[in-house]
């Protein structure tokens, strides 16, 4: 199997089922070099589940995980290589409470890809700076609000230079005054040409960030397509119920 050189993420028929439910029903989709693309979709529709059977969190029954044309997927591969390729951030529980601000952003990278100690954390002090945080490096997370946790977070998830950013719901959990600051970090992230691929409520930013929207529905990508076509004239019918629901 195989994927243009530009295309950095290429499911193929990605199934997984819990028990006898079946919630994903054989996903297919590829995602450019520096594509932005938001998936959306209604609660329970298996965003969650797609995004973790893409780092590999979560094992999927059937179909092929494709990272720049290699398999990883494969039982073989090496998950941590792989984790550190594709970085994943979750809507809570991201920052491991009992390491400083510093040593969770620059863990992975000393022990997957074997920086020394100095190195990470020059590294990881700039990406601190870049978002106001420095004077917190020697800090616990908990000292920090739940947007600068957030922002810890996405630092943490591309200090190993990933090839794919995941986002699942990162701001659903934070009280509304902070979801601005993390919104503006992932759109600086995409200004800068990261590939990302999110799952979010949060339908004005999607539309102004996304380069495309995937809306999945019931474990089936049901449309995809340019963010703003989506948005300004959705195909389908549920499409369309769906954005009525949750539109803001
Ligand atoms: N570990 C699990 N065991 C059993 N069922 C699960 C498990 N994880 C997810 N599910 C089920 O799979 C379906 C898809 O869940 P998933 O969390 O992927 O949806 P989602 O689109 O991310 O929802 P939300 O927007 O609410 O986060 C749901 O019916 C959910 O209950």
């Amino acid at each position: 199997m195989s994927a243009p050189a530009e295309t950095v993420l290429s499911l193929r028929g990605i199934r997984r089922s819990f028990g006898e439910v079946e919630v994903l029903h054989g996903i297919d989709l590829d995602i450019a070099a520096h594509e932005v693309v938001a998936l959306i979709g209604p609660s329970g529709s298996g965003k969650s589940t797609l995004l973790r059977a893409v780092n590999l969190t979560e094992p999927i029954d059937d179909g092929v995980v494709l990272l720049r044309g290699e398999d990883i997927s494969d039982p073989r591969v090496n998950v941590d290589r792989v984790r550190a390729r594709i970085g994943l951030v979750f809507q809570h529980y991201n920052l491991f409470p009992h390491l400083s601000v510093l040593d969770n952003v620059t863990l992975a990278s000393r022990v997957v890809h074997g920086l020394r100690r100095a190195e990470a954390e020059r590294r990881g002090l700039e990406l601190l700076d870049s978002i106001g945080l420095a004077d917190f490096a020697t800090s616990f997370p908990d000292r920090l609000s739940g947007g600068q946790q957030q922002r810890v977070a996405i630092m943490r998830a591309i200090a190993t230079n990933p090839e794919l950013l995941l986002l699942d719901e990162v701001t659903s959990a934070l009280d509304p005054e902070l979801v601005g600051e993390v919104l503006a970090l992932i759109r600086s992230l995409a200004e800068a040409g990261t590939t990302i691929l999110m799952a979010t409520h949060e339908m004005t930013f999607a539309r102004e960030v996304a380069d495309r929207v995937v809306l999945l529905d019931a474990g089936r990508v049901v449309e995809s397509g340019p963010a703003a076509q989506f948005f300004a004239n959705p195909r389908e019918e549920r499409t369309r119920a769906f954005l009525s629901r949750v539109a803001r």
